[in-house]
């Protein structure tokens, strides 16, 4: 399976002056943790990192300082996510057929969810983790704050990473996007634009998008608590 890391943002609600995956997280960069699950993943066979060419250097240390089994091939990230997927798209080999997304930025997925992603992609051309919505959600007016609407949270859910999709259609859909000036925070969005169904594999409460620095504290408890339970 091919998997793309896409890690070109800039981490403007982490509030620092950096992309938020080279942050320091248990003695390791952030992004280190997102590579060491990828590379613990016994379905990953090719990795590319989506990442700002000014940062390179610096990824490409990183990589190196962590003795991967595999090779990590680099693309140029793009001024916005998608953009940086459609460019990791353009970058991957000629016979990728399916392809996993996996934001870097969630760095504390486990190996055995990745895998659970990429043996249902043969199944679904089109699959996103996520969890069960625990909050109750309210439909506000933008500028008022007034409530329209609380949906039935029993169809709600919320949206991870690993996405996994049928490389030739994902292809597709963003060519389209791109034609129609779509603009959405995620693939699953452009296959549910295009028609298309989108299949959700249960991920994990722990697969959490480290954004703001209260995520980056929660991520370095989980850590910590699982490398206690692992001596
Ligand atoms: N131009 C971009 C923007 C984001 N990403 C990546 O997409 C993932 C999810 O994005 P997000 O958490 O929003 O990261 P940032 O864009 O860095 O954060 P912010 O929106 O707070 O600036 C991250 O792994 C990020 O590096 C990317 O590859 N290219
Ligand atoms: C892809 C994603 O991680 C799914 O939760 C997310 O949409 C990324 O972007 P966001 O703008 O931080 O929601």
């Amino acid at each position: 399976m091919h998997l793309l890391i896409p890690a070109a943002g800039s981490g403007k609600r982490m509030g620092g002056d950096r992309n938020k995956l080279l942050l320091s997280l248990r003695e390791k960069p952030l992004l280190a943790w997102t590579l060491l699950a990828a590379n613990a993943a016994q379905s990953i066979q090719w990795v590319g990192v989506i990442a700002q060419p000014d940062e390179w250097e610096e990824l490409k240390a990183i990589v190196s300082d962590l003795g991967l089994n595999r090779a990590v091939h680099f693309i140029p990230g793009g001024k916005t996510r998608q953009e940086s997927v459609h460019n990791g798209l353009n970058g991957l080999p000629d016979t990728a057929e399916q392809v996993l997304i996996h934001d870097g930025a969630r760095c504390l997925v486990s190996p055995a969810l990745i895998d659970r992603c990429a043996s249902a992609v043969h199944q679904y051309p089109g699959l996103i983790a996520a969890i069960p919505v625990k909050d109750t959600i309210k439909q506000v007016l933008p500028n008022t704050r007034q409530i329209q609407h609380t949906p039935d949270r029993q169809f709600l859910w919320a949206a991870q990473t690993p996405q996994g999709f049928d490389v030739t259609t994902l292809r597709k859909c963003h060519e389209e996007a791109r034609r129609q000036r779509w603009a959405v925070t995620d693939d699953a969005a452009l296959f549910e634009k295009c028609g298309l169904p989108v299949q959700i594999v249960e991920g994990e409460e722990t697969n959490l998008k480290v954004t703001t620095p209260v995520d980056l504290a929660i991520a370095d408890f989980i850590l910590q608590q699982r490398h206690a339970s692992n001596v």
